[in-house]
């Protein structure tokens, strides 16, 4: 279970510069739930993110995870525990390794990594896992990274982000930088190891079919704030029409690129 109480961000505070970007967030999602979160430019969905992953520390407020006060803990430590998938494919793997190394670094998160020979029972287990993303890289593990496409790259990521089955899993637009049939792919993909392992996970998008095809709730933000959240009771007969005009009519956000 993840709880944020009374949770405040403050870039800059008592600057000229002074930005609150998030302010009193209070939300509590069960064990195995999967959330997406949308908002407009700005809304704090990132600041969220990196505030629950320990990168900013918040003005105000407490994280709980499974009952673990987690709101002083040094972002390496969180990440034994939470795993995180960038926008950015570049973000999520090392290019100069190979893929099995690649894993074998997801398998340490968040302790020192040493560059061993990788063991028979671990490639073993590495070829298992790849098998499952269909994408044909179990054949390939000796392949350095880098010269994989983006979408094999934000599959592995993928992998190697669910890899040490962490207790939260943080999605930040993973697929808005593919384009859209292997984005689609990456998604079902994502659903079906979250599904798996039952893994709490949160999801940032700016695509309405994808927030309500893959959220069983969905949080929406603007300004720093939770403006709503729709649960499963509402959730049921939504159309994404109508999550279009209720998500327009809260935040006056009529941009493109959230209709389309
Ligand atoms: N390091 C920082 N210093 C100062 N202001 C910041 C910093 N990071 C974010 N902000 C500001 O905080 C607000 C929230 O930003 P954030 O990136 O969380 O929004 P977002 O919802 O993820 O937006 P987008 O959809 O555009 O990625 C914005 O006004 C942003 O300019």
């Amino acid at each position: 279970m993840l709880e944020l109480q009374d949770i405040s961000v403050v870039f800059h505070p008592k600057t000229i510069n002074e930005k609150v970007a998030l302010s009193h967030i209070n939300f509590r999602i069960e064990d195995g739930d999967f959330v997406t979160i949308i908002g407009s430019n700005g809304a704090g969905k990132s600041t969220l993110f990196q505030t629950i992953s320990g990168a900013v520390t918040p003005y105000h407020g407490h994280i709980f995870l499974n009952q673990q006060d987690i709101t002083s803990l040094k972002e390496h430590k969180r990440s034994r525990f939470i795993g995180r998938l960038f926008q950015d494919p570049l973000k999520g793997t090392a290019p100069s390794l190979t893929i099995a190394e690649n894993l074998a670094l997801a398998g340490c998160q968040g302790h020192y990594f040493h560059l061993r020979p990788i063991l028979a029972k671990q490639r073993q287990q590495m070829y298992m896992a790849l098998k499952e993303l269909n994408l044909g890289l179990e054949e390939r593990m000796d392949t350095k990274v880098g010269v994989l496409s983006g979408g094999q790259r934000q599959a592995l990521s993928l992998l190697m982000a669910t890899y040490a089955k962490p207790q939260l899993l943080l999605l930040d637009e993973h697929t808005a930088a593919l384009d859209p049939q292997t984005a689609s792919k990456v998604l079902e993909l994502t659903a079906k190891i979250v599904k798996k392992y039952h893994m709490t996970t949160l999801m940032v998008t700016h695509n309405m079919q994808d927030a309500l095809t893959y959220g069983q709730k969905i949080m929406i933000m603007k300004e720093g704030q939770i403006i709503d959240v729709i649960d499963r009771e509402r959730k049921k007969d939504l159309t994404v029409e109508q999550l279009i005009h209720l998500y327009s009519s809260k935040t006056h956000d009529y941009n493109d690129r959230i209709l389309l």
